[in-house]
């Protein structure tokens, strides 16, 4: 049987009340299978951002749970919650997030160092040469190209053997180059060390790398891809270009 990594079951998102309301979740029901690669792409505006956030415990839904593995967040104290997050979920996003006044070798182990865990360094190892940054350990986020940079992230999200690690658009900062190897980079830690990852992006090719895709469009789960590719992503966006895209301005 395949075990689940995350899941959210009937979660809906309300931001706001009244004349401002916006259902960013309307009823969505998705498994991210543990083990693999799952790209979230939609429309602007879908809800993709939001059911990362929510499936991760960075934000908590209006009704409906969100589990990662057999835990449901809305159960947990802020306090578990924390750590929850700290432990079991790791994180990639778009601005890199290191902390400019540490080494590599600090930003990559500093979830274990807050957590008071003490590390598994053999792994910890192994993803520093998963990432190819064995020579620029010592060296300050400053003194790293931004696919470096990133690359840094990745080892931070995975220091921990997280039971999941959530990117949102890890590329967006990226010129392509350096975009297609951390996206080569997050293929590699689920296919080589068993890991999962769940990745919010808009980019067809991105989207490319996963295992799976699946579309979201006004809030609603709306289709699956298995093995994806760029080119079919891009069909299955176009079919919702004039069908499901949200209005910019209410009227
Ligand atoms: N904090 C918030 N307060 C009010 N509305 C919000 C908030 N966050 C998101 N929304 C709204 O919820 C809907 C879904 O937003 P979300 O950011 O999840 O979409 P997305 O698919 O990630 O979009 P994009 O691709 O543009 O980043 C949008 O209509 C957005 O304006």
């Amino acid at each position: 049987m395949t075990s689940i990594a995350a899941r959210v079951v009937d979660a809906v998102k309300v931001y706001g009340s009244g004349d401002t309301e916006v259902r960013a979740l309307d009823g969505v029901s998705v498994d991210f299978a543990a083990g693999r690669f799952t790209a979230i792409m939609g429309p602007s505006g879908s809800g993709k951002s939001t059911l990362m956030h929510c499936a991760a415990g960075l934000d908590t839904l209006t009704s409906g749970e969100a589990h990662i593995g057999g835990t449901e967040l809305g159960t947990l104290s802020d306090k578990r919650l924390t750590l929850l997050r700290r432990e079991r979920v790791g994180f990639v996003f778009q601005a890199f997030n290191l902390l400019p006044t540490l080494t590599v070798a600090e930003n990559i182990t500093l979830p274990q160092d807050l957590s008071g865990v003490r590390g598994d360094s053999e792994w910890t190892d192994s993803l520093i040469d998963v990432v190819g940054l064995r020579d620029r350990l010592h060296h300050r986020p400053s003194e790293l190209s931004g696919g470096q940079q990133q690359r840094v992230a990745v080892a931070r999200a995975f220091a921990s053997r997280p039971e999941v690690v959530f990117a949102d658009e890890p590329t967006g900062n990226l010129d392509s180059r350096s975009g297609e190897e951390v996206l080569r980079l997050l293929g590699r830690a689920v296919r080589e060390t068993d890991r999962t990852v769940v990745m919010v992006t808009h980019d067809p090719v991105a989207a490319a790398h996963a295992d799976e895709v699946v579309f979201l469009a006004d809030g609603r789960l709306v289709d699956r891809m298995e093995a994806p590719t760029a080119e079919r992503v891009l069909d299955r966006l176009k079919a919702f270009d004039g069908h499901h895209r949200q209005p910019e301005v209410a009227t």
